[in-house]
């Protein structure tokens, strides 16, 4: 039963094994619904591989739920209408280069869509609501393959916007940002956030996970910590798993992480 406590998405026991490597050894983690939580922790920590688990991007042991419901039973339409994913870097994505900016952000809409139908009003104003949310509209006539690393992202965000899931899975969407443009991606995910929506990103930027509801802190493929933003635990989880190389201060009502 889903109640109002249900956590947006649930990590069960997970692990995960890339190559010959053990990546995530035994991850129980509970995102709550309806806030944005960050996911931060040193390189190769297992914050992506954990993220793509809970998006059923890889194969893993143990369990994921959605609301409660496990993701591996659910049908794969109807998990892609509910999970939006905004992967690492999209310059990875080369195959998509030739596509326009404007087809790009439309990807986002398949999973509303009937086989080889026609995209609908209903596609085209989230299409359009998604790209002007992102700056990226004046693009929409431009190859994708054709914009820098920034632009790229703002438009691969837009693709993931279009979607309108109830959860959205973010890895590292701050990647190439200027620091104007990561202002903008923090109110786009606090309008998600007041909209009811349920956000998750990996981040690098401990100030802006700081930013976040709540801060999950993974090393070596364990859970070390999931807390509140605010809360002295988080922060001295934070501080921990850097080697206390950063302290976390309170300058003009926010916390930021500086090196030390
Ligand atoms: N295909 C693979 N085969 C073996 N090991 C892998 C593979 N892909 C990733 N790994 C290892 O898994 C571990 C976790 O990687 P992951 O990308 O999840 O870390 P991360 O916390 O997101 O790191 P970063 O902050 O550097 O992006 C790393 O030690 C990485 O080297």
């Amino acid at each position: 039963m889903t109640t109002r406590t249900t956590p947006a998405l649930q990590a069960e026991g997970v692990r995960a094994t890339l190559g010959q490597t053990v990546v995530l050894h035994g991850i129980d983690l509970a995102l709550p619904a309806g806030r944005w939580s960050a996911i931060v922790g040193p390189n190769g920590a297992g914050k992506s591989t954990l993220l793509r688990v809970m998006a059923g991007l890889l194969p893993h042991e143990g369990a994921v739920r959605l609301f409660g419901q496990s993701l591996q039973r659910l049908p794969g339409r109807a998990r892609a209408q509910r999970l939006a994913w905004l992967g690492q870097g999209g310059a990875g994505e080369g195959s998509a280069d030739d596509l326009l900016v404007y087809d790009v952000a439309m990807l986002g809409r398949l999973p509303h869509q009937r086989w080889l139908a026609a995209p609908s009003p209903a596609d085209h104003a989230a299409v359009e609501r998604a790209l002007r949310s992102t700056q990226a509209w004046d693009w929409r006539e431009r190859p994708l393959g054709q914009l820098s690393g920034g632009e790229r992202q703002r438009v691969l965000l837009a693709r993931a916007l279009a979607v309108e899931a109830e959860v959205l899975l973010m890895d590292e969407p701050l990647a190439n940002l200027d620091p104007p443009h990561q202002a903008d991606w923090m109110h786009t995910v606090r309008a998600l956030v007041a909209d009811g929506r349920t956000v998750v990103s990996v981040l690098h930027e401990l100030s802006m996970a700081l930013a976040a509801d709540t801060v999950a802190v993974m090393a070596e493929g364990r859970l070390l910590h999931h807390g509140e933003a605010a809360d002295a635990s988080t922060h001295r989880a934070l501080e921990h798993v850097f080697d206390d190389r950063v302290a976390i201060h309170r300058v003009a009502d926010q916390w930021i992480a500086l090196p030390r």
